[in-house]
Protein backbone atom coordinates (compact mmCIF):
# COMPACT_ATOMS: atom_id res chain seq x y z
CA UNK A 1 0.00 0.00 0.00
CA UNK A 2 1.46 3.51 -0.42
CA UNK A 3 2.37 5.73 1.99
CA UNK A 4 -0.06 8.11 1.10
CA UNK A 5 -2.86 5.87 1.57
CA UNK A 6 -2.21 5.10 5.02
CA UNK A 7 -1.03 8.24 6.27
CA UNK A 8 -4.55 9.36 7.86
CA UNK A 9 -4.17 8.66 11.79
CA UNK A 10 -5.60 5.17 12.33
CA UNK A 11 -6.72 5.14 16.38
CA UNK A 12 -5.83 2.63 18.01
CA UNK A 13 -7.78 -0.54 18.58
CA UNK A 14 -7.54 0.50 22.49
CA UNK A 15 -9.45 3.42 21.45
CA UNK A 16 -12.96 1.77 20.69
CA UNK A 17 -15.79 2.63 22.89
CA UNK A 18 -16.83 0.29 25.36
CA UNK A 19 -20.24 0.01 23.98
CA UNK A 20 -19.48 -1.04 20.62
CA UNK A 21 -19.11 -3.94 19.08
CA UNK A 22 -17.45 -3.83 15.15
CA UNK A 23 -15.88 -0.46 14.00
CA UNK A 24 -15.12 -0.04 10.75
CA UNK A 25 -12.39 2.31 9.54
CA UNK A 26 -11.78 3.74 6.51
CA UNK A 27 -12.76 0.84 4.39
CA UNK A 28 -11.93 0.25 1.20
CA UNK A 29 -12.40 -2.59 -1.49
CA UNK A 30 -10.91 -2.32 -5.40
CA UNK A 31 -11.59 -5.02 -7.08
CA UNK A 32 -9.16 -4.89 -10.24
CA UNK A 33 -10.32 -4.42 -13.87
CA UNK A 34 -9.05 -6.87 -16.31
CA UNK A 35 -8.74 -7.37 -19.85
CA UNK A 36 -7.20 -9.22 -22.80
CA UNK A 37 -5.60 -12.54 -22.29
CA UNK A 38 -3.29 -11.76 -20.08
CA UNK A 39 -5.76 -10.15 -17.78
CA UNK A 40 -4.06 -7.00 -17.57
CA UNK A 41 -5.39 -4.61 -14.63
CA UNK A 42 -7.06 -1.67 -16.41
CA UNK A 43 -9.06 -0.33 -14.00
CA UNK A 44 -10.54 -0.62 -10.65
CA UNK A 45 -13.98 -1.04 -9.35
CA UNK A 46 -14.34 1.07 -6.42
CA UNK A 47 -17.09 -1.36 -4.61
CA UNK A 48 -16.07 0.89 -1.23
CA UNK A 49 -14.15 3.78 -0.89
CA UNK A 50 -13.61 4.73 2.83
CA UNK A 51 -16.46 3.90 5.05
CA UNK A 52 -16.48 4.57 8.60
CA UNK A 53 -19.10 3.24 10.72
CA UNK A 54 -19.40 1.80 14.71
CA UNK A 55 -21.95 -1.16 15.13
CA UNK A 56 -22.94 -0.57 19.36
CA UNK A 57 -23.97 -3.93 21.13
CA UNK A 58 -27.07 -5.35 21.37
CA UNK A 59 -28.41 -2.42 18.34
CA UNK A 60 -29.44 -3.04 14.74
CA UNK A 61 -27.81 -1.23 12.07
CA UNK A 62 -29.55 -1.01 8.94
CA UNK A 63 -27.54 -0.30 5.76
CA UNK A 64 -29.59 0.73 2.48
CA UNK A 65 -29.17 2.06 -0.50
CA UNK A 66 -29.70 1.43 -4.71
CA UNK A 67 -28.50 -1.81 -5.96
CA UNK A 68 -24.49 -1.36 -6.71
CA UNK A 69 -23.85 0.89 -3.57
CA UNK A 70 -21.20 -1.33 -1.92
CA UNK A 71 -23.72 -2.75 0.82
CA UNK A 72 -22.76 -6.34 0.54
CA UNK A 73 -19.43 -5.60 -0.23
CA UNK A 74 -19.41 -4.11 3.33
CA UNK A 75 -20.91 -7.20 5.33
CA UNK A 76 -18.35 -9.13 3.45
CA UNK A 77 -15.39 -6.95 4.45
CA UNK A 78 -16.67 -7.00 7.73
CA UNK A 79 -16.59 -11.07 8.05
CA UNK A 80 -13.34 -10.89 6.53
CA UNK A 81 -14.88 -12.76 3.26
CA UNK A 82 -12.95 -10.73 0.95
CA UNK A 83 -9.52 -9.11 1.51
CA UNK A 84 -9.70 -5.39 2.82
CA UNK A 85 -7.49 -2.55 -0.19
CA UNK A 86 -7.42 -0.92 2.81
CA UNK A 87 -8.77 0.46 6.35
CA UNK A 88 -9.27 -0.74 9.43
CA UNK A 89 -11.76 -3.14 11.35
CA UNK A 90 -12.28 -3.81 14.80
CA UNK A 91 -14.04 -6.27 16.69
CA UNK A 92 -15.05 -6.70 20.46
CA UNK A 93 -14.62 -10.32 20.92
CA UNK A 94 -16.58 -12.24 23.94
CA UNK A 95 -13.71 -11.73 26.87
CA UNK A 96 -14.00 -7.95 25.92
CA UNK A 97 -10.55 -7.63 24.11
CA UNK A 98 -10.46 -5.66 20.87
CA UNK A 99 -9.44 -7.67 17.63
CA UNK A 100 -8.02 -5.85 14.47
CA UNK A 101 -9.75 -8.07 11.93
CA UNK A 102 -7.56 -6.79 9.01
CA UNK A 103 -4.55 -8.08 10.82
CA UNK A 104 -5.74 -11.76 10.84
CA UNK A 105 -4.43 -14.68 9.15
CA UNK A 106 -7.58 -16.55 6.93
CA UNK A 107 -6.86 -19.34 10.13
CA UNK A 108 -7.03 -16.75 12.93
CA UNK A 109 -9.73 -15.58 11.53
CA UNK A 110 -11.87 -18.81 11.12
CA UNK A 111 -12.00 -18.95 15.06
CA UNK A 112 -13.71 -15.38 14.71
CA UNK A 113 -16.14 -16.65 12.77
CA UNK A 114 -17.51 -18.52 15.90
CA UNK A 115 -18.89 -15.15 16.73
CA UNK A 116 -19.63 -13.52 13.36
CA UNK A 117 -22.25 -14.86 11.35
CA UNK A 118 -23.98 -14.02 8.10
CA UNK A 119 -27.74 -14.32 7.06
CA UNK A 120 -28.15 -14.96 3.18
CA UNK A 121 -30.32 -13.46 1.13
CA UNK A 122 -32.00 -16.64 -0.76
CA UNK A 123 -32.84 -19.33 1.10
CA UNK A 124 -33.33 -21.31 -1.80
CA UNK A 125 -29.55 -21.53 -3.05
CA UNK A 126 -28.09 -20.82 0.36
CA UNK A 127 -28.52 -24.74 1.87
CA UNK A 128 -27.19 -27.73 0.13
CA UNK A 129 -30.11 -29.50 -0.53
CA UNK A 130 -28.21 -32.58 -0.21
CA UNK A 131 -27.50 -31.69 3.36
CA UNK A 132 -30.35 -32.72 6.15
CA UNK A 133 -31.06 -29.99 9.14
CA UNK A 134 -28.88 -31.98 11.31
CA UNK A 135 -26.28 -31.99 8.85
CA UNK A 136 -26.59 -28.32 7.24
CA UNK A 137 -27.09 -26.50 10.97
CA UNK A 138 -25.04 -28.96 13.13
CA UNK A 139 -22.08 -28.18 10.40
CA UNK A 140 -20.08 -25.22 11.82
CA UNK A 141 -20.08 -27.05 15.45
CA UNK A 142 -18.09 -29.95 13.19
CA UNK A 143 -16.30 -27.72 11.73
CA UNK A 144 -15.01 -25.83 14.42
CA UNK A 145 -14.83 -29.28 16.24
CA UNK A 146 -17.33 -27.93 19.09
CA UNK A 147 -18.84 -31.09 20.74
CA UNK A 148 -19.93 -34.89 20.19
CA UNK A 149 -22.00 -36.01 18.15
CA UNK A 150 -24.55 -36.91 20.16
CA UNK A 151 -24.05 -32.75 21.83
CA UNK A 152 -24.46 -31.72 18.28
CA UNK A 153 -27.72 -33.48 17.90
CA UNK A 154 -29.06 -32.17 21.04
CA UNK A 155 -27.83 -28.52 19.99
CA UNK A 156 -29.23 -28.99 16.42
CA UNK A 157 -32.74 -30.29 18.24
CA UNK A 158 -33.20 -26.70 20.37
CA UNK A 159 -31.43 -24.63 17.70
CA UNK A 160 -34.49 -25.39 15.71
CA UNK A 161 -37.10 -25.47 18.33
CA UNK A 162 -35.25 -21.78 19.07
CA UNK A 163 -36.73 -20.74 15.59
CA UNK A 164 -39.58 -21.92 15.36
CA UNK A 165 -39.26 -25.58 13.95
CA UNK A 166 -40.33 -29.39 15.58
CA UNK A 167 -36.93 -31.03 16.37
CA UNK A 168 -38.25 -33.72 14.77
CA UNK A 169 -37.49 -32.32 11.16
CA UNK A 170 -33.83 -33.09 12.04
CA UNK A 171 -33.40 -35.64 9.72
CA UNK A 172 -35.15 -34.01 6.70
CA UNK A 173 -34.20 -32.29 3.67
CA UNK A 174 -34.42 -28.38 2.85
CA UNK A 175 -36.96 -29.19 -0.06
CA UNK A 176 -39.51 -30.56 2.60
CA UNK A 177 -39.73 -26.95 3.56
CA UNK A 178 -41.22 -23.83 2.61
CA UNK A 179 -39.02 -20.59 1.62
CA UNK A 180 -39.57 -18.66 5.28
CA UNK A 181 -38.87 -22.34 6.75
CA UNK A 182 -35.50 -22.77 4.94
CA UNK A 183 -34.94 -19.06 5.95
CA UNK A 184 -35.11 -19.87 9.56
CA UNK A 185 -32.87 -22.88 8.84
CA UNK A 186 -30.63 -20.60 7.93
CA UNK A 187 -31.08 -18.92 11.22
CA UNK A 188 -30.23 -21.53 13.42
CA UNK A 189 -27.46 -22.57 11.69
CA UNK A 190 -26.30 -18.52 11.98
CA UNK A 191 -26.82 -19.23 15.64
CA UNK A 192 -24.98 -22.74 16.07
CA UNK A 193 -22.12 -21.39 17.70
CA UNK A 194 -23.63 -18.68 19.79
CA UNK A 195 -22.28 -15.17 17.18
CA UNK A 196 -22.51 -11.81 18.88
CA UNK A 197 -23.02 -10.48 15.21
CA UNK A 198 -24.81 -11.38 12.22
CA UNK A 199 -25.05 -9.84 9.21
CA UNK A 200 -28.20 -10.33 7.22
CA UNK A 201 -27.73 -9.71 3.84
CA UNK A 202 -31.43 -9.23 2.32
CA UNK A 203 -32.32 -11.82 4.84
CA UNK A 204 -36.34 -11.39 3.77
CA UNK A 205 -36.41 -10.24 0.67
CA UNK A 206 -36.96 -13.14 -1.26
CA UNK A 207 -40.12 -14.36 0.56
CA UNK A 208 -44.02 -12.98 1.10
CA UNK A 209 -44.84 -10.09 3.03
CA UNK A 210 -46.15 -11.94 5.70
CA UNK A 211 -43.40 -14.51 5.53
CA UNK A 212 -41.22 -11.75 6.07
CA UNK A 213 -42.75 -9.73 8.99
CA UNK A 214 -42.68 -12.77 10.75
CA UNK A 215 -38.88 -13.95 10.42
CA UNK A 216 -37.86 -10.24 11.26
CA UNK A 217 -40.18 -10.57 14.43
CA UNK A 218 -38.17 -13.96 15.18
CA UNK A 219 -34.92 -11.90 14.80
CA UNK A 220 -36.06 -9.35 16.73
CA UNK A 221 -36.69 -12.37 19.37
CA UNK A 222 -33.56 -13.30 18.96
CA UNK A 223 -31.76 -10.63 19.25
CA UNK A 224 -33.53 -9.70 22.91
CA UNK A 225 -32.77 -13.29 23.70
CA UNK A 226 -28.99 -13.74 22.66
CA UNK A 227 -28.16 -10.02 23.08
CA UNK A 228 -27.12 -10.27 19.83
CA UNK A 229 -26.14 -7.51 17.16
CA UNK A 230 -27.19 -6.69 13.52
CA UNK A 231 -26.18 -5.65 10.32
CA UNK A 232 -29.07 -5.43 8.40
CA UNK A 233 -29.09 -5.09 4.75
CA UNK A 234 -31.84 -4.21 2.40
CA UNK A 235 -33.13 -1.56 0.12
CA UNK A 236 -36.35 -1.83 1.64
CA UNK A 237 -36.88 1.20 3.50
CA UNK A 238 -39.81 0.10 5.45
CA UNK A 239 -38.44 -2.77 6.85
CA UNK A 240 -35.02 -0.88 7.74
CA UNK A 241 -37.58 2.09 9.46
CA UNK A 242 -39.24 -0.67 11.22
CA UNK A 243 -36.12 -3.32 12.79
CA UNK A 244 -33.33 -0.41 12.73
CA UNK A 245 -31.60 1.64 15.97
CA UNK A 246 -29.64 3.41 13.46
CA UNK A 247 -29.47 3.92 9.64
CA UNK A 248 -26.17 4.14 7.37
CA UNK A 249 -27.18 5.78 3.66
CA UNK A 250 -24.73 4.00 0.58
CA UNK A 251 -24.38 5.41 -2.29
CA UNK A 252 -21.33 4.40 -4.95
CA UNK A 253 -19.43 2.80 -2.15
CA UNK A 254 -19.45 6.21 -0.04
CA UNK A 255 -21.61 6.53 3.68
CA UNK A 256 -23.85 9.62 2.77
CA UNK A 257 -25.69 9.86 5.72
CA UNK A 258 -25.62 7.85 8.96
CA UNK A 259 -28.71 8.71 11.57
CA UNK A 260 -30.67 7.34 14.50
CA UNK A 261 -33.70 5.57 12.43
CA UNK A 262 -36.13 7.88 14.01
CA UNK A 263 -34.13 11.32 13.14
CA UNK A 264 -33.55 9.80 9.37
CA UNK A 265 -37.28 9.25 8.69
CA UNK A 266 -38.37 12.14 10.51
CA UNK A 267 -36.42 14.79 8.48
CA UNK A 268 -33.86 13.26 5.58
CA UNK A 269 -30.19 15.37 5.73
CA UNK A 270 -29.06 14.02 2.20
CA UNK A 271 -30.98 14.66 -0.92
CA UNK A 272 -30.11 11.05 -2.02
CA UNK A 273 -31.98 9.77 1.00
CA UNK A 274 -35.00 12.32 0.16
CA UNK A 275 -34.91 10.32 -2.55
CA UNK A 276 -34.66 7.27 -1.74
CA UNK A 277 -37.57 8.12 0.55
CA UNK A 278 -39.69 9.96 -2.12
CA UNK A 279 -39.45 6.33 -4.18
CA UNK A 280 -41.35 4.48 -1.73
CA UNK A 281 -44.97 4.73 -1.62
CA UNK A 282 -46.29 5.54 2.34
CA UNK A 283 -48.80 3.54 3.59
CA UNK A 284 -51.03 6.69 4.94
CA UNK A 285 -53.17 4.94 8.37
CA UNK A 286 -53.42 8.88 10.15
CA UNK A 287 -54.07 10.75 6.75
CA UNK A 288 -51.57 13.36 8.08
CA UNK A 289 -48.38 11.52 6.61
CA UNK A 290 -46.86 13.33 3.86
CA UNK A 291 -44.21 13.09 1.85
CA UNK A 292 -42.24 15.31 -0.71
CA UNK A 293 -41.88 13.65 -3.71
CA UNK A 294 -39.00 14.08 -5.55
CA UNK A 295 -37.90 11.31 -7.84
CA UNK A 296 -34.60 9.77 -8.35
CA UNK A 297 -33.53 10.44 -12.24
CA UNK A 298 -30.80 8.73 -13.42
CA UNK A 299 -29.01 5.48 -12.89
CA UNK A 300 -26.24 4.84 -10.04
CA UNK A 301 -22.99 6.23 -11.67
CA UNK A 302 -19.95 3.80 -12.59
CA UNK A 303 -18.05 2.17 -9.31
CA UNK A 304 -14.88 2.35 -12.14
CA UNK A 305 -15.06 5.89 -12.80
CA UNK A 306 -17.18 7.60 -10.21
CA UNK A 307 -18.09 11.41 -11.00
CA UNK A 308 -16.02 14.11 -10.06
CA UNK A 309 -17.20 16.41 -6.42
CA UNK A 310 -20.18 14.50 -4.62
CA UNK A 311 -20.36 11.60 -6.87
CA UNK A 312 -24.16 12.00 -6.22
CA UNK A 313 -24.55 15.23 -7.60
CA UNK A 314 -25.30 14.33 -11.45
CA UNK A 315 -28.70 13.14 -9.97
CA UNK A 316 -29.26 15.69 -7.31
CA UNK A 317 -32.00 18.18 -7.81
CA UNK A 318 -30.27 20.39 -5.44
CA UNK A 319 -26.83 20.87 -7.02
CA UNK A 320 -24.25 23.86 -7.00
CA UNK A 321 -21.28 24.52 -8.76
CA UNK A 322 -19.16 23.12 -6.16
CA UNK A 323 -20.64 19.96 -5.51
CA UNK A 324 -18.90 19.15 -9.24
CA UNK A 325 -15.46 19.99 -8.20
CA UNK A 326 -15.32 19.23 -4.71
CA UNK A 327 -16.37 15.81 -2.67
CA UNK A 328 -17.83 16.71 0.35
CA UNK A 329 -16.81 14.80 3.58
CA UNK A 330 -18.62 12.70 5.59
CA UNK A 331 -18.93 15.18 8.76
CA UNK A 332 -20.84 15.05 12.17
CA UNK A 333 -23.91 17.13 12.42
CA UNK A 334 -26.68 17.68 15.50
CA UNK A 335 -28.65 14.54 16.66
CA UNK A 336 -25.47 12.22 16.46
CA UNK A 337 -25.67 12.17 12.74
CA UNK A 338 -23.13 12.11 9.73
CA UNK A 339 -23.97 14.12 6.30
CA UNK A 340 -21.81 13.76 3.20
CA UNK A 341 -23.42 17.06 1.76
CA UNK A 342 -22.19 20.87 1.42
CA UNK A 343 -25.47 22.38 1.82
CA UNK A 344 -27.14 19.56 4.33
CA UNK A 345 -27.98 22.75 6.61
CA UNK A 346 -29.46 24.96 4.00
CA UNK A 347 -31.38 22.45 2.31
CA UNK A 348 -34.88 21.77 3.73
CA UNK A 349 -35.79 18.45 3.03
CA UNK A 350 -39.17 17.69 4.78
CA UNK A 351 -38.98 13.74 4.54
CA UNK A 352 -42.09 12.88 6.71
CA UNK A 353 -43.84 15.46 8.66
CA UNK A 354 -46.43 14.50 11.37
N1 LIG B 1 -16.52 -9.88 -6.57
C1 LIG B 1 -16.67 -8.72 -7.24
N2 LIG B 1 -15.88 -8.43 -8.30
C2 LIG B 1 -16.00 -7.27 -8.97
N3 LIG B 1 -16.88 -6.31 -8.65
C3 LIG B 1 -17.70 -6.53 -7.61
C4 LIG B 1 -17.64 -7.74 -6.85
N4 LIG B 1 -18.58 -7.68 -5.86
C5 LIG B 1 -19.19 -6.48 -6.00
N5 LIG B 1 -18.67 -5.79 -7.05
C6 LIG B 1 -19.06 -4.43 -7.49
O1 LIG B 1 -18.99 -3.60 -6.36
C7 LIG B 1 -20.06 -2.66 -6.35
C8 LIG B 1 -20.85 -2.83 -5.06
O2 LIG B 1 -21.52 -4.08 -5.09
P1 LIG B 1 -22.37 -4.65 -3.87
O3 LIG B 1 -22.87 -6.00 -4.25
O4 LIG B 1 -21.60 -4.53 -2.62
O5 LIG B 1 -23.58 -3.62 -3.82
P2 LIG B 1 -24.98 -3.77 -3.08
O6 LIG B 1 -25.35 -2.41 -2.62
O7 LIG B 1 -24.90 -4.82 -2.05
O8 LIG B 1 -25.92 -4.22 -4.25
P3 LIG B 1 -27.08 -5.35 -4.24
O9 LIG B 1 -28.21 -4.77 -3.44
O10 LIG B 1 -27.40 -5.50 -5.70
O11 LIG B 1 -26.46 -6.59 -3.64
C9 LIG B 1 -20.86 -2.90 -7.62
O12 LIG B 1 -20.38 -2.01 -8.60
C10 LIG B 1 -20.51 -4.34 -7.96
O13 LIG B 1 -20.62 -4.56 -9.34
Amino acid sequence: MPEAAMSHSTPQAGEMPEDVLISVRRLKKYFPIQAGWMKKTVGHIKAIDDVSLDIRKGETFGLVGESGSGKSTVARLMLRAYDLTDGQILFRGGNGEVIDLSDLTDRQMRTMRREMQMIFQDPYSSLNPRMTLLQLVGEPMLIHGVGSQGEIRDRVAELLQVVGLRPEYINRYPHAFSGGQRQRIGIARALALNPSFIAADEAVSALDVSVAAQNINLMQDLQEKFGLTYLFITHDLGMVEHISDRVGVMYLGRLMETAPTDQLFAKPLHPYTEALMAAVPQPDPRGNRTRKRVPLKGEIANAANPPKGCTFHPRCPYAQPVCGTDEPALRAVAGGRQVRCHFAEELTLTGVTT
